[in-house]
């Protein structure tokens, strides 16, 4: 990987994430040509950008300077961002420098997503950045031109230059959708979507928030696990050892699912962010070269953060079903309280519930301790732990953007080396494609029979059925779409 080898066979492309976190001074080659020099000058042209951007020198169409952001895109281009934005969000730090500012995103192609994005936003102080690797995805394009319609509506079709940019690695398509290429931010094809947050796809609009300075920090944070995950020998490597523990879980011990859960509330997209780097990557059903495993590979990954999950899914995971859990802690709360008179601080309240959950599922609870704890007979087997459920515990020293960029490469690791062991490509994603060439089927359909009565020909029984009721009660469409779009 570190080497630029064409790894992801299936697309012929180098896997080189790691070169987005580099220092400057290092050498990382695809194809033969050192990759760390472009990557510093889309840094560059962010940092000084977002200061631009920050100080008030780039002004809107009305001469305003611009405080909100929405960053558009979806699946990598989107879940990255967003976790790491949350992660910040209560950082005081971070909280300091992103004062007065608003960083939203819109993902979901489902208008209500629209509505959400803008509801209160003003168009003559918000610039949207359209994130799509490929500028290509029907949904992500479908919301930038509503957000253009929003903005071209209200302050005329000359603001979309001042207040849209993207970034992609296709700059044609860029400028086709008539985002000015100098404020188009360029990433590469050696990036996949899902471990595209360290490109621009994430350092754009996490340094229009917080200043590049801040973002730095995250990169320097996940270069740092790069490093150790290059030179670290395997039994004191993170990565390798959570990706040896987590082939053991799947693979020997057939335990399939893995909850993620931070006892950490600004860490509450880590698991919807893991969930897309994990299965979309070792979700595969054959090898690198094709042949059908004789095993079930990927992890199949949810979680939610501490303390909410345990009044939620945690009675499956003590009595029920065996789930190898990921508890990550952090020593210093961002936001610590201590109410006088409380036994514990309001973090020390939290932690012990992170410490006691795994020893709940390692120890359990034997008939025998309840019998002498007098619990009733017939309570026993109900009241019953087996125990014996596996875990791991990660506690981070605090939660600041270079934590953040740690927790993030470690697991990104951790998902590559559980596929080299599974012998599978961990970085194509062909499984996307079927469901969207059947949605392009529908939409022709769709407009065929909204606009010209056509009968619903070349779809299952069930689909067809479906789509009939769906066509009956009839959506209204409005000529003019701004007018569905909340105002301001
Ligand atoms: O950044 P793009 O090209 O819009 O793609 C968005 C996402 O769609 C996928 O290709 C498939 O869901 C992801 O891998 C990717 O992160």
């Amino acid at each position: 990987m570190f080497n630029g080898e064409h790894i992801n066979s299936t697309e012929d492309r180098s896997v080189l994430h790691v070169a987005l976190r580099a220092p400057r001074d290092k050498v990382i080659s695809s194809d033969g040509k050192n990759v760390v020099p472009e990557v510093w000058k889309v840094l560059d042209k962010i940092n000084e950008f977002s200061e631009r951007f920050r100080s008030g020198s780039w002004v809107g169409e009305t001469g305003k300077a611009l405080t909100d952001v929405v960053a558009v895109g979806i699946g990598g281009s989107f879940l990255g961002p967003l976790f790491v934005h949350t992660a910040l969000q209560t950082d005081p730090e971070a909280i300091a420098s992103a004062k007065g500012r608003q960083l939203r995103f819109l993902a979901n192609v489902d208008p209500i997503d629209v509505a959400r994005s803008i509801t209160g936003l003003n168009p003559e102080t918000t610039l949207v950045v359209v994130v799509s690797k490929t500028f290509t995805t029907a949904e992500t394009m479908l919301n930038a031109r509503t957000l253009r319609e929003w903005i071209s509506s209200a302050l005329g079709p000359q603001a979309v230059a001042k207040h849209m940019v993207a970034v992609s690695t296709n700059l044609t398509l860029v400028e086709k959708f008539g985002i000015d290429p100098k404020n188009a931010f360029a990433f590469w094809d050696w990036v996949g979507g899902r471990y595209s947050v360290c490109s621009a796809v994430g350092v754009l609009p996490l340094s229009l928030q917080y200043g590049f300075s801040v973002v730095e920090k995250f990169l320097k944070g996940a270069s740092s696990i790069d490093e150790h995950f290059y030179s670290t020998q395997f039994d004191k490597n993170l990565p390798v050892l959570l990706g040896l523990l987590s082939v053991w879980n799947v693979s020997f011990l057939g335990y399939p699912a893995r909850a993620i859960l931070p006892y950490c509330q600004a860490l509450e997209k880590f698991a919807p962010h893991i969930q897309q780097v994990s299965m979309e990557s070792n979700g595969k059903g054959v090898s690198i070269d094709g042949v059908p495993l004789p095993f079930e590979a990927g992890e199949i990954d949810f979680g939610e953060p501490g303390t909410n999950g345990q009044h939620s899914f945690y009675q499956l995971i003590h009595q029920g079903r065996i789930i190898p859990c990921d508890f990550i802690g952090v020593a210093k709360s961002q936001q610590p309280v201590y109410l006088k008179g409380e036994m514990v601080s309001n973090h020390d309240e939290l932690m012990s519930n992170f410490f006691a959950q795994p020893d709940a599922l390692a120890y359990g609870k034997t008939p025998e301790q309840l019998l002498s704890e007098k619990v009733p007979k017939h309570l026993i087997p109900h009241k019953t732990f087996s125990g014996n459920r596996p875990s791991i515990s990660l506690l981070l020293p605090h939660l600041n953007a270079y934590t953040v960029g740690q927790l993030l490469a470690i697991y990104e690791h951790r998902v590559a080396v559980e596929g080299f062991l599974w012998g599978i490509n961990s970085f194509d994603q062909w499984g996307v494609e079927l469901g969207k060439s059947l949605a392009t089927q529908v939409r022709k359909q769709l407009n065929a029979s909204r606009t010209k009565g056509d009968p619903i020909e070349g779809f299952n029984y069930s689909t067809a059925t479906v789509m009939t009721k769906y066509l009956e009660a009839k959506s209204p469409i409005s000529s003019d779409p701004v007018t569905l779009l909340p105002k301001a």
